[in-house]
């Protein structure tokens, strides 16, 4: 029995939404992989269309975290600051290339008080948002600081990380010019997709979950093919730690087995295309 929400009709994602920033973007593909459309296209997706995908977003206090979770899932903005307690999640469902996928949005505390509770939440993320407010360069150089602590619960080789400028309303053309060009360059530094947003205008805010999503789902997609493709050749199989984990308990180590011997991170292509997320598989003898 399928106990999630049907997908919303504006939650279909056809095509891949782009980047905003090419110079900071995970990657800047014009469409899906071509084996995640050829899987999509050949019912060959296994189980991604029955996951539901963590995705955490951490931040200072008052960063705007939350109103930007409801500005996309409830299409409202509240102007009056409550701050979060602890944590607070949200689903959305969407559909991507014809196969159902489940995001859950968890929004934690930014104030330092609630830090703790907020932070035993963060294990399991397959995308991490850290959001930072344009108008507040101290909040983008807490960034690094969030990031941090969000990846000792986990692996940074398994995870799709994003920074994300808020409050874009607030900035005079003059100002965001200085800040995006510190930004970009951190993203940079972190390996994280850029973005900048309004909660109050909505700008970009679509946009960017949709890339949240596409980017989250295809690398799920690679991951079950690499797994569903090792079992069918019979003589490799991949060692989990906890299979309800199966794409966060990959070895950061390089895969000594790994016909490809190339260890791109989550989502990347390499350039032989075989190998598309990070492993580790043991061939038996
Ligand atoms: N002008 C403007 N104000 C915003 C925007 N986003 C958030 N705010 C305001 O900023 C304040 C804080 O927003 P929240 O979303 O509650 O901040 P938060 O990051 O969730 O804060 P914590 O839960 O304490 O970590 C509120 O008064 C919001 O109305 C935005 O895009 N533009
Ligand atoms: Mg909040």
């Amino acid at each position: 029995m399928n106990i999630l929400a049907p997908v919303r009709r504006d939650r279909i994602l056809a095509e891949l939404p782009q980047c905003l920033r090419k110079e900071a973007a995970l990657h800047v593909h014009k469409d899906f992989h071509p084996r995640v459309t050829c899987a999509c296209q050949e019912h060959r997706t296994g189980t991604v269309g029955f996951k539901i995908s963590k995705v955490i977003v951490v931040g200072d206090l008052s960063v705007g975290k939350t109103c930007l979770i409801n500005r996309f899932c409830k299409d409202t903005f509240d102007k009056n600051y409550k701050a979060t307690i602890g944590v607070d999640f949200e689903m959305e469902r969407f559909e991507v290339l014809g196969v159902p996928f489940s995001l859950q949005l968890w929004d934690t505390a930014g104030q330092e008080r609630f830090k703790c509770i907020a932070s035993t939440y963060y294990r399991g993320a397959q995308a991490i948002i850290i959001v930072f407010n344009l108008n507040d360069v101290a909040s983008l150089e807490h960034t690094r600081q969030w990031l941090a602590d969000a990846l000792k619960e986990n692996d940074p080789a398994n995870v799709l990380l994003f920074l994300v400028g808020s409050k874009k309303d607030l900035s005079t053309p003059a100002q965001y010019v200085l800040m995006e060009k510190d930004a970009l360059k951190l993203a940079q530094e972190l390996k994280a997709e850029y973005w900048a947003v309004s909660s109050l205008t909505g700008e970009n805010v679509r946009e960017f979950f949709f890339r949240v999503a596409a980017l989250t789902f295809e690398a799920n997609v690679l991951a079950e093919l690499e797994k569903s493709g090792a079992r069918r050749i019979g003589d490799v199989v991949r060692i989990h730690s906890d299979d309800s984990n199966l794409y966060l308990t990959a070895s950061k180590k390089k895969p000594t087995c790994c016909p490809c011997k190339q260890v791109p991170r989550l989502g990347e292509r390499t350039s032989a295309g075989c190998c598309a997320v990070q492993h580790r598989c043991l061939r038996l003898l």
